[in-house]
């Protein structure tokens, strides 16, 4: 998994690939590959099937870089002969530094041995010495949290330990390029917000190519994307620009019909009368199979967080208007958060902040209580406590698993000390259905269509 290759590289670039290409053996017959194997090159009973070909690809030092494209498009064929266990058919890829990359799940593992004995086989692969995974291994075995398994033979594990190991592994080689199959980090929602707090640290130092094949994060976490089409570069720039087109395709032949052409469209010319602070659709869309369910697990306070601890979270709930506690609500419904802080010391302009956060740990919207307390500095003494409340319309939230963090804070919005932040306050998990199109669904104010004459 690892590759040292520092020839033909310009400082700056640490991966140069030029007109990179592999071709896949391609036989009609599985009997055909044995043949080929007993007659040796005399007849050619293949047929080559370019998985990749003709790829030019510069990464600087530091850069994220995002992968996308459908499936079978050529990504983990890229990917590979970067990490260096694929070899190209053609071209060359330069890389310089230490490469980790989870690509396939459990590939580097041996099912025979057991996790601590993988764990040694794959630091010793990306080049770490006995001494030094002896030196990790704890850490190693705290981030992948597996318990007694780590005794046991890999084939015992579930994917989903494969997976905490082998990432726990690349969190502590000291990579300086790591590529990630978002794919793979599918799984327990808490161990993946684990993850991805590390890729963000990561990505302030390293070199990251992360593959996505929704591509709903990459726009999130990194600064260019390329998108790989049957096998060649379809697009590459600025993260936004290649998701956009990506993302223009895909509807585009999923509707069956070109995308939208930007041709303007006539404006009505009397301005919309505004009526209700509510969507007004909201009680329809409830009893359809638009409603967006929306389970919220309990506050749990010993989840992971940080700060200087002169306040703490104590508390946390999301409730109704009527002040009951939710456990399940729907996308639209107005709901309050409510955060209880409490002061273990004296603290001054105390603020207290939340975000939601999808499972990849982007940021979807939050709030804090900064500017509603300006004029009124409040002061805490050591047992005080004090409820922040956030009244605000639930969004409508694709399927899939999000946190609330919470945070509580003292000082201004630019400058202040972080308190105690809890990164995964409470859960809360979408049903598939209601799903908005985007990445949260803001419940309309109005929606009007008039003819115009
Ligand atoms: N060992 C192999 N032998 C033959 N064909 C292969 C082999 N590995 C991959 N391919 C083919 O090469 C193409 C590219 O595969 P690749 O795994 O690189 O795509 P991908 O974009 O990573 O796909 P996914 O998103 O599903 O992981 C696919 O058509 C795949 O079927």
């Amino acid at each position: 998994m690892s590759s040292e290759n520092k020839e033909g590289l310009a400082s700056e670039y640490v991966i140069d690939a030029r007109g990179l290409g592999k071709a896949y053996h391609i036989y009609e017959k599985p009997i055909q590959r044995l043949l080929q194997g007993l007659m040796g090159r005399r007849r050619k009973l293949y047929r080559d099937f370019w998985a990749l070909r003709g790829l030019d690809l510069r990464v600087k030092q530091g850069e994220t870089l995002g992968i996308v494209g459908r499936n079978g498009s050529g990504k983990s064929t890229l990917l590979q002969m970067i990490a260096g266990t694929l070899t190209p058919t053609e071209g060359t890829v330069a890389v310089r530094g230490r490469v980790a990359a989870l690509l396939e799940l459990g590939s580097g593992f041996n099912p025979e041995f057991t996790g601590r004995e993988n764990v040694y086989l794959n630091a010793a692969i990306l080049g770490l010495t006995r001494a030094e995974v002896d030196a990790r291994m704890e850490a190693i075995l705290a981030f992948a949290d597996i318990g007694e398994f780590v005794d046991q033979p890999v084939r015992n594990y579930s994917s989903g330990m494969v997976m905490r190991l082998a990432f726990s592994v690349m969190v502590h080689v000291d990579a300086d390029i790591l590529i990630i199959d978002e794919a793979l980090s599918v799984g327990d929602a808490f161990f993946t917000q684990k993850c991805m707090r590390f890729l963000r640290e990561f990505k302030e130092r390293g070199t990251l190519l992360f593959v996505s094949h929704d591509g709903g994060a990459v726009t999130g976490l990194c600064d260019r994307a390329i998108w790989i089409d049957s096998g060649t570069m379809r697009k590459e720039g600025n993260a936004r620009e290649v998701m956009e087109a990506y993302l223009e395709a895909f509807i585009a032949e999923r509707e069956g019909r070109a995308a939208y052409d930007g041709a303007a469209r006539p404006v009505p010319a009397k301005p919309p009368v505004r009526t209700s602070r509510r969507d007004p659709r909201q009680p329809l869309i409830d009893r359809s199979l638009l409603r967006n369910d929306l389970h919220v697990v309990d506050f749990d306070p010993s989840k992971p967080a940080f700060g200087e601890g002169g306040l703490k979270v104590a508390d946390v709930a999301l409730l109704d208007e009527d002040g009951r506690q939710l456990t399940t609500l729907t996308g639209g419904e107005t709901v309050v958060l409510e955060v209880e802080a409490s002061a273990t010391r004296r603290v001054e302009s105390p603020i207290v902040g939340f975000y939601l956060k999808d499972r990849l740990g982007q940021l979807l919207f939050g709030d804090n209580t900064y500017l509603t307390t300006l004029d009124e500095r409040m002061v805490m003494e050591a047992g005080d406590r004090a409820v922040a409340r956030f009244r605000f319309d639930m969004p409508r939230l694709q399927e899939g698993d999000y946190f609330l963090a919470v945070g509580v804070a003292a000082g201004t919005q630019h400058e202040h000390v972080i308190h105690h932040w809890m990164h995964e306050a409470l859960a809360v998990k979408a049903l598939g259905q209601g799903a908005p199109a985007g990445l949260i669904g803001l419940p309309m104010l109005e929606i009007t269509l008039e003819q115009v004459k």
